[in-house]
């Protein structure tokens, strides 16, 4: 098993930390921080796992993986389109123990593809659905991460989030095998986030609300207490 799926397995409070440097409508949201000052304060919040998006409309860039994996020994997944055998061999090269790889932007044997190399490459697969169509053609999933994208990719995830999709495909994430059914997404408060670890979520991909909040670690806090 990888480091990124066993430690998020293996995690007191599962939640993956992400950094971008702006918002889906262009909004900064680092507010001047460096990204390893952004590090320092998800790792004394608690994160075991860390996400950086590289893709350029978020503002994210190669340079920034590169300077959050030099920072952190925590596990890190790369979030951009990967679509080629090239890329997986980048994602590893500049850190990355994780690859999003987006099922709904993939023909089904590109993504099946994609799973394997990554895997062989010693990557996790953090493979995002959106729909049980999706779901069912992801193969080796007991290997991957499975995440439900709350908000819409194709629309550069404007619009708003739709937790309930979440609730609706656990089952079918259940039912396709993987052991680590993840949310993604407009998770905008604590006691939502608290909900869906209870509903049975082994992690939650939050970004926005922590790169906004002024104390990421009571933030945590409050998530565990009322997860509890
Ligand atoms: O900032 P949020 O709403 O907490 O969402 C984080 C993450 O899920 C989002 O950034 C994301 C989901 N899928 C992506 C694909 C590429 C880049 C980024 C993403």
């Amino acid at each position: 098993m990888s480091g990124f799926l066993s430690t998020l397995l293996t995690a007191d409070l599962p939640l993956i930390m992400e950094i971008k440097p702006r918002d889906p409508d262009g909004t900064d949201l680092l507010g001047g921080r460096s990204a390893a000052e952004v590090v320092d304060t998800y790792e004394a919040a608690g994160a075991p796992c860390l996400s950086v998006v590289t893709g350029h409309w978020f503002g994210g860039s190669p340079d920034l993986l590169r300077e959050v994996t030099r920072r952190t020994t925590r596990p890190v997944l790369q979030k951009d389109f990967v679509t080629r055998r090239d890329q997986l061999a980048t994602a590893r090269d500049l850190g990355a123990s994780a690859v999003l790889l987006t099922a709904g932007l993939l023909p089904a044997a590109v993504l099946a593809r994609m799973v394997t190399a990554a895997l062989s490459a010693g990557l996790t697969p953090f493979v995002e659905v959106t729909t049980e169509r999706e779901i069912a053609a992801v193969p080796h999933a007991a290997e991957c991460v499975l995440a439900v994208n709350n908000k819409d990719i194709k629309i550069r995830e404007r619009g708003t989030a739709e937790l309930t999709r979440s609730t609706a495909l656990l089952p079918a994430l259940r039912a396709a095998g993987t052991l680590c059914p993840v949310s993604a997404s407009g998770i905008h408060d604590a006691a939502v986030a608290a909900d869906l670890l209870g509903q049975g979520f082994a992690g939650l991909l939050i970004g926005t609300s922590l790169l906004r909040s002024t104390d990421v670690t009571a933030w945590a806090a409050d998530v565990r207490n009322r997860y509890r």
